[in-house]
């Protein structure tokens, strides 16, 4: 197996798509010179004498297609990176680098899993939490005591879509020598947002989103560039176990392959979508960085070279209308997740995010009437009338159980359409 600094190793690219594509995956370094990596299932490798191992020992500790996909992610990311076996197993092991009245701050809005991790598990683990808006980088600032040993920015957050200034909060934490901080980069993937790279000491990424991109894999991965950081997390990561299965990784480094087309056109559709529903008789509000509306689209400029599809909106009514928008939604599936090939919404205050305590979820703004949706990759034009034909069905029928039709049940009711519409909408003129 190649690494780093070995004869033939691929020299570093200068762009993202070529890295995605080619880093760490020169096929002279296996024998059959195969072009796609091959999938390693061997749990054990053979050694030479007791002890004397070639590279690898047992999968727990490291896997050959384990090591292609963090080498991938590592150049992605611009760090050394480490997968698991889940977004919320990335967050525990990252929590594994602290210590009994150690302090964690927060960010007020994040992932309810995140939330239920640190109010549920964490606090009941002797770890100290405390929530703190960090869009306001003083407040932070304010919240860090002696005792504060990690701080936790998930941007934008899930699923109100605030944007925190990496940078000036990466200013604050480092004014406080022993103080880590990690950025949660689900909803944009290191296409659109690179923590490190504006000062984060940890970038966590839940793979099962867009770095996977399918809705298939469930996976995590932790980008370092401290060495010693990184070998504290190596040594956790097969001492906790939480590790994942040399399938997946081939499925996520597939994925991967085509993140920086896919996220372009999950701008694009999420874009035309939010634009769309600003200007909806039946909507309150939308909130999408991508935005100019939204209070940190400065920030958003700022430090990321895009907006991924993901966005939440209020309905006009209550919540039966936010339940008939959903269930006379026909292209959009009613599914929790999101940063796949397929749009998806989904109902935060009593799906994604039914853990929040209910007075929380108030204060962040996740009432009844939000819906969160993942805009997928589906043409513009589909994705847009059925928006709309939900929302002019939301008003006019309202949801009662009696009434409710699934979407499929739409979907085989829908005439069959022969469609041909290869169209590229920018030619080279
Ligand atoms: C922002 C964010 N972080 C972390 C997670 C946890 O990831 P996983 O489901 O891969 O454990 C999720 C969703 O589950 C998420 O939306
Ligand atoms: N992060 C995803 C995951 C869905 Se939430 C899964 C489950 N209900 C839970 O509470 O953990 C998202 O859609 O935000």
């Amino acid at each position: 197996m190649a690494g780093k600094g070995t004869p033939g190793f691929l020299p570093p690219f200068k762009h993202f798509a070529t890295s995605a594509i080619h880093s760490g995956q020169e096929p002279e370094q296996w024998r059959s010179g195969a072009v796609v990596p091959p999938i390693s299932v061997s749990t054990t490798f053979k050694q030479r004498a007791p002890g004397e191992h070639t590279h690898y020992v047992y999968t727990r500790f490291g896997n050959p297609s384990r090591h292609i996909l963090e080498e991938v992610v590592g150049t992605l990311d611009g760090a050394q990176s480490l997968a698991y076996s889940s977004g919320l197993a990335a967050l525990l092991n990252i929590c594994h680098l602290l210590k009994t009245g150690d302090t964690v701050i927060c960010m007020d809005d994040v992932y309810g899993g995140t939330n239920r991790y640190f109010q549920k598990v964490a606090s009941e683990n002797n770890l100290k939490v405390v929530f703190v808006d960090c869009t306001k980088p003083k407040c932070l600032e304010a919240a860090i005591t002696p005792k504060t040993k990690l701080v936790w920015l998930e941007t934008p957050t899930n699923p109100t879509l605030k944007v925190i200034d990496i940078q000036a909060c990466a200013d604050v934490v480092h004014r406080h020598p022993g103080v880590l901080l990690a950025v949660d980069n689900s909803l944009m993937s290191p296409y659109f947002q690179r923590p490190l790279s504006l000062g984060a000491d940890i970038c966590m990424s839940s793979a099962t989103k867009y770095m996977n991109g399918h809705s298939d894999v469930l996976m995590g991965v932790i980008s370092v560039n401290d060495e010693d950081l990184y070998n504290q997390l190596k040594f956790l990561q097969s001492a906790l176990g939480a590790v994942p299965s040399p399938f997946d990784c081939y499925m996520c480094n597939r994925g991967l392959k085509t993140l920086h087309i896919r996220m372009k056109l999950h701008f694009h559709n999420g874009l035309a979508v939010a634009k769309f529903l600003k200007s909806h008789r039946r909507v309150e509000k939308v909130i999408y960085p991508g935005l100019h509306c939204h209070p940190q689209y400065e920030v958003t400029k700022k430090q990321n070279s895009g907006v991924s599809g993901v966005m939440s909106f209020y309905i006009k009514g209550n919540i039966k209308n936010a339940l008939a928008f959903l269930n006379n939604l026909k292209v959009f599936a009613l599914a929790e997740s999101l940063g796949g090939y397929e749009s998806l919404a989904e109902h935060p205050a009593t799906m994604t995010h039914k853990s929040v305590p209910e007075d929380v979820r108030e204060d962040l703004g996740i009432t009844e009437t939000l819906i969160r949706l993942s805009v997928g990759l589906e043409d513009e034009e589909d994705l847009l009338a059925d928006l709309d034909q939900a929302l002019e069905a939301a008003v006019t029928h309202p949801f009662s159980p009696l009434h409710h039709r699934s979407s499929s049940d739409m979907r085989r009711g829908q005439p069959s359409q022969h469609i041909n519409d290869c169209e590229v909408r920018n030619w080279d003129s």
